[in-house]
């Protein structure tokens, strides 16, 4: 062999190495070399399209960089005793293969130090980015009822009514008002139309919940140990000092955590225990829940909680009765509902009852649809937990609204050391959702819809054309049954950033060119940055993205796309 053939040689050997971190068949020759099973390889693991892993390639360095020294000192042996040239040439292809990944690794380290630094300046941005966090001046006052003026009541659930709110003392800032687009005309004017058309957010900045309590008893201290999950979005003055010390000691032998703000997660401004008012509708529509002060009949206590939040317009189920967004807006309906979900699992917290109705809506001074997940009444939050619920006996609470229960929790079978793991449970839910977004019936609603428990993948129907293959993409890997082959909330947010920003750099990536796709996130940091005022959804997503950026779970995201890609010949 001559020492060009063996050149060439080593080259090929290089790039199918390279491609190892990607073709899981060539990977396992590479694991065959010391006998040793590849990360990744275990039984039972699924080997995902994931492109590009540093550890991989660390790993057939450290395979190579053994196999190479055994060669060399077997080489070197030989050679001293005249060994054959073919030795030397298998010795120089390893030498050429082993560049080639360092190359590989040095592009890696690279690349990681840039999302590093682009996460940092976005992690700096974000801190003080606080237009959804303060929409109303802050204020000192406002824990107790008699602060507020109490308008009519725009919502009701099984637990709480929610009424329209102003505080005298703190007006709306100007830059923070929700511009209402005119909604199109479709046939007759319903009445989530006109109350769209005409909000009353603008008198009534705010909205106060009403929790109803039945049975917690009225002590302070009972009701906000009974409804501790409602105040996980709450910030962290929203309660009166006195009060939050009892609770963020875990003074209730439940210590819930905190969720930090982020755009799309409802923020609880104010929450207090206060006397239960007659409020308009009362006695009409929850008597029960009322004490008998106001309602001889009724089973509720004296004492309740309350939550201040800002009022949005209507909840995604209203605006959906509607309207179908358009695909784009579609996309980043579902994106923003991925970031939620994302930060809220990045802090241990599973909200556990997502549907239509839990996501509250506003526009954007463009148009586009704000969504912010609210309502943690199910959630699960607690501080030693970690997303891993203890399932020892049926009576554990595994959370809201059965129908999107994600297979995994639905399926689980009580017993001995038996713990149900949330960490992928609401992004499975936001895959039902999506066809709700999509302008599809939710395939698991319904007398006739797919049971969790038992739906095979096959029988999810189709989106249709209408939707972006994309979309349909993220949808599908999001209704996987089996959490192992379901991607978490952040790749399937980053396989939407990807294809909504960054269609060019998808075009020119390829398997052995990760290094575009840093070069992408330069040049689209730059563009963020260069908006970095603009409070639109649009800038907000692309901040939010570039904050949280993790080189891993992009390029995951990445293989996703282009195993995708080469399926629908895009
Ligand atoms: N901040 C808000 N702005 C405007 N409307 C709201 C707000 N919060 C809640 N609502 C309305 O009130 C309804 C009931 O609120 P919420 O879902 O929080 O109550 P709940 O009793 O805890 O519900 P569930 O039955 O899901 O437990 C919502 O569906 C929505 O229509």
């Amino acid at each position: 062999m001559s020492v060009k053939h063996a050149l060439s040689r080593g080259l090929e050997f290089g790039r199918t190495l390279f491609q190892l971190g990607i073709l899981k068949p060539a990977g396992r020759i590479a694991g065959k070399f010391r006998g040793e099973r590849l990360p990744g390889s275990q039984p039972g693991r699924t080997v995902q399209p994931r492109t590009f892993l540093p550890a991989r390639y660390r790993y057939y360095r450290r395979s190579l960089s053994g196999l190479a020294a055994n060669l060399q000192s077997a080489a070197f042996r030989r050679l001293i005793g005249g060994g054959s040239p073919r030795n030397r040439t298998v010795f120089l292809a390893f030498g050429v293969g082993l560049s080639l990944i360092d190359q590989q690794l040095e592009e890696d380290r690279k690349s990681a130090a840039t999302c590093r630094e682009i996460q940092e300046i976005f992690l700096k941005k974000k801190k003080k980015t606080t237009s959804f966090e303060r929409p109303i001046k802050p204020f000192l006052s406002g824990y107790k009822l008699e602060d507020y003026v109490i308008g009519k009541q725009i919502g009701k659930g099984c637990n709480a009514a929610v009424y329209e709110a102003a505080a005298p003392f703190a007006p709306l800032v100007a830059n923070s008002e929700c511009s209402l687009i005119e909604l199109e005309q479709i046939g007759e004017e319903s009445d989530v139309r006109a109350s769209l058309r005409s909000p009353s957010s603008h008198r009534y900045p705010l909205a106060v919940k009403m929790m109803w309590n039945i049975g917690a008893g009225s002590s302070s201290e009972a009701i906000l140990n009974a409804m501790s999950n409602e105040l996980v979005p709450a910030s962290p003055r929203a309660l009166k000092k006195e009060n939050r010390e009892l609770v963020l000691s875990g003074h209730f032998g439940k210590a819930s955590k905190r969720a930090t703000a982020h755009p799309n997660v409802i923020r609880v401004y104010r929450a207090f225990t206060a006397e239960v008012p007659l409020l308009p509708n009362a006695l009409e529509e929850y008597p029960a829940a009322l004490p008998a002060r106001l309602n001889p009949a009724g089973l509720g206590n004296n004492h309740t909680l309350f939550l201040v939040m800002k009022n949005y317009p209507c909840t995604l189920q209203q605006f959906l009765q509607v309207c179908v967004p358009d695909s784009r807006h579609g996309s980043m309906m579902l994106l923003q509902l991925l970031e939620g979900v994302d930060h809220l699992c990045k802090q241990g917290i599973a909200h556990r009852d997502l549907k239509s109705d839990n996501i509250l809506l506003e526009f954007d001074s463009a148009g586009c649809p704000r969504l912010v997940i609210s309502d943690f009444g199910c959630c699960l939050a607690e501080e030693h937990l970690d997303l891993k619920l203890p399932f020892t006996s049926r009576h554990a609470y595994r959370g809201g609204n059965s129908c999107l229960m994600a297979p995994e929790v639905s399926t689980a079978v009580p017993g001995p050391g038996v713990e149900i793991d949330y960490s992928k449970a609401d992004a499975w839910a936001l895959g039902a959702i999506g066809y709700e977004i999509f302008g599809h019936p939710n395939p698991f609603y319904g007398d006739a819809g797919l049971d969790s428990r038992t739906y095979h993948e096959k029988q999810l129907p189709p989106l249709g054309s209408n939707t972006p293959w994309n979309v349909q993409l993220v949808v599908k890997l999001l209704l996987r049954r089996n959490p192992n082959k379901r991607p978490s909330a952040r790749v399937a947010a980053n396989i939407l950033h990807l294809s909504l920003w960054g269609k060019r750099a998808l075009a020119s990536l390829n398997p052995a060119s990760i290094g575009k796709l840093s070069d992408w996130l330069l040049c689209h940091s730059a563009v963020v940055l260069l908006k970095s005022f603009a409070v639109s959804v649009e800038a907000e997503l692309q901040r939010e993205f570039l904050a949280s950026l993790d080189l891993e779970e992009l390029r995951t995201a990445a293989g996703f796309l282009m195993h995708e890609m080469t399926k629908v010949n895009v």
